[in-house]
């Protein structure tokens, strides 16, 4: 059996986006302390955790552009602050564990985003992956940016193509492996760095990328939103796939699904390790553990999972029948439908998780019973700690997954201190996790610091950098045999997509 890679999934919002301010162990007091995140990044890496993902959205559910009470009253998604300043902090806290940021491409720049993933890289030792999204909450982050809003679901995606390839041309085609030189008399060689010339469709540049090589250079590249767009976007871009399973059935077919669409774009179906969010409400008694989940359930309500939908979605379901079928809800334009289903020019991930060709359509009531109890979230397994790791394995053997994404249950980090305690050693000793990892020792006086695996390396066990088989790597500039200097004229390799390796 395969290692499973394991993460865990956060936001930096007061309750995760989800309303759990009565219960105690929420984190309502603490979600905006830097020292609750390192605290939680220390537990991760002395477990042996392969990184901290942070989603995040300059978004939030709004409804026809108004801000619903219930968003300001129950911490959904709202507040929020910026979890990509964090992470140098956290990465100090840590010596192994890696971070995922997401960053959007619909409002960020090329330039500005490729910069900071750059410095992170640095900063952390390499240990750092992008999250890439077209957004969430997309009609909210419009009206804040001042956009028009003509931006469709699709032509998101096409620009989100470009701006990645105009990232990795940064990265990788800016500056040869060997240009900085360190000598005294010069910082790099200025023949081994090289303009990136890029005229486009959504973006243009023309210019040198002003950061030296750093461990990994192209941050391990994330993706999240499993539309048929979102597929082929991860199939040309994605070295790990972040998806919600919701039965072993349906995880089973979007896993087939990236992989055969990884095929069609001239990819190796197995270079890009796709894992699943996942609640996991563990106790020593099946009572205990349904009592918990309970608990849990009771936190949600029909109103917000209606506000959330709605956000999210565009499809807005707040005070409509119950009874109707989803498919005769109303929604703005469409952009490509897959199914009847109600579209909009939002994310259409959650609205085709509940309208499937060929199945029945259900009712308003029953998509809004199922958001409430899932709503942004994976696998549901509750029971003892031999319940939950058999089934994490049959998860992991009938749907083709790759790992598991931990996701936060009343707020604070009992959820995954709780798996570290009772499950994980189940999990190592079945061998579906790989064993501890020692912490690298800590540097000795004169020396610098050891470093620790790559966030790439920890995940695909492969090298730090790119593997040459992405399409990313038809940047990098080949060095002519001979002298290292003088340097190929000016060979600025385009950004509209050359056959892929
Ligand atoms: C599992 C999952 C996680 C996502 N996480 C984020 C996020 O953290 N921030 C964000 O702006 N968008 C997020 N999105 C939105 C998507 O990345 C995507 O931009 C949007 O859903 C539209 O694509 P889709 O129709 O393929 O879902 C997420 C979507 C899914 C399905």
């Amino acid at each position: 059996m395969k290692k499973l890679s394991l993460g865990v999934f956060e936001m930096l919002n007061p309750n995760n986006g989800l309303p759990t301010l009565s219960h105690p162990q929420n984190k309502t007091a603490t979600w905006d302390s830097i020292d609750y995140w390192a605290s939680l990044a220390r537990t991760l890496d002395d477990a042996g955790f392969d990184f901290l993902f942070f989603a995040d959205t300059y978004g939030y559910p709004t409804l026809d552009g108004t801000l619903p009470d219930a968003v300001v009253r129950h911490g959904i998604q709202f507040p929020g602050l910026d979890p990509m300043l964090m992470i140098s902090a956290l990465a100090r806290e840590t010596r192994r564990l890696g971070f995922v940021v997401t960053s959007p491409t619909t409002v960020e720049r090329p330039y500005a985003t490729a910069r900071r993933f750059a410095s992170l890289d640095q900063y952390t030792g390499g240990r750092i992956g992008w999250n890439v999204v077209t957004g969430s909450s997309q009609a909210t982050t419009d009206a804040l940016f001042g956009l028009g809003g003509g931006a469709t679901h699709d032509s998101r995606y096409d620009a989100a193509d470009e701006f990645v390839d105009l990232c990795l041309n940064f990265w990788e085609g800016g500056w040869e492996d060997d240009a900085v030189v360190r000598t005294a008399d010069a910082y790099a060689d200025p023949a081994r760095v090289h303009p990136t010339v890029h005229d486009g469709t959504h973006f243009s540049a023309h210019g040198t990328f002003a950061v030296a090589p750093t461990p990994q250079r192209t941050p391990v590249l994330f993706q999240a939103g499993t539309s048929a767009r979102g597929r082929a976007f991860a199939a040309r871009n994605a070295e790990c796939v972040f998806i919600q399973g919701q039965s072993i059935a349906q995880a089973a077919r979007v896993v087939a699904e990236i992989r055969a669409e990884a095929v069609r774009a001239g990819r190796d179906p197995r270079s890009i390790r796709i894992v699943s969010g996942t609640t996991i409400t563990v106790a020593p008694t099946p009572a205990e553990a349904a009592g918990r989940r309970a608990a849990l359930e009771a936190q949600y309500t029909l109103e917000d999972a209606a506000v959330m939908f709605s956000g999210f979605t565009g499809v807005n379901l707040v005070g409509v029948d119950p009874a109707l079928p989803l498919t005769e809800v109303g929604g703005p334009s469409s952009s490509a439908p897959s199914s009847n289903a109600p579209s909009s020019n939002q994310g259409q991930t959650l609205v085709d998780r509940y309208v499937r060709p060929g199945e029945p359509i259900p009712t308003v009531g029953d998509v809004l019973d199922r958001f409430r109890l899932t709503a942004l979230r994976g696998f549901q397994v509750t029971g003892t700690p031999d319940q939950v790791a058999d089934e994490l394995e049959a998860i992991a053997e009938g749907t083709g997954l790759d790992g598991f994404m931990l996701e936060p249950t009343f707020g604070g980090p009992a959820a995954f201190t709780d798996f570290i305690d009772l499950v994980l050693p189940l999990l190592r000793e079945r061998g579906l996790v790989p064993p501890e990892n020692p912490v690298p020792p800590a540097a000795g006086a004169g020396e610098g610091p050891t470093p620790a695996p790559t966030l790439r390396e920890r995940l695909t066990g492969g090298g730090p950098r790119l593997p040459q088989a992405h399409p990313g790597s038809r940047f990098r500039r080949a060095r002519p045999a001979g002298p290292a200097t003088p340097a190929p004229a000016a060979v600025v390799p385009e950004c509209s997509p050359p056959p892929f390796h």
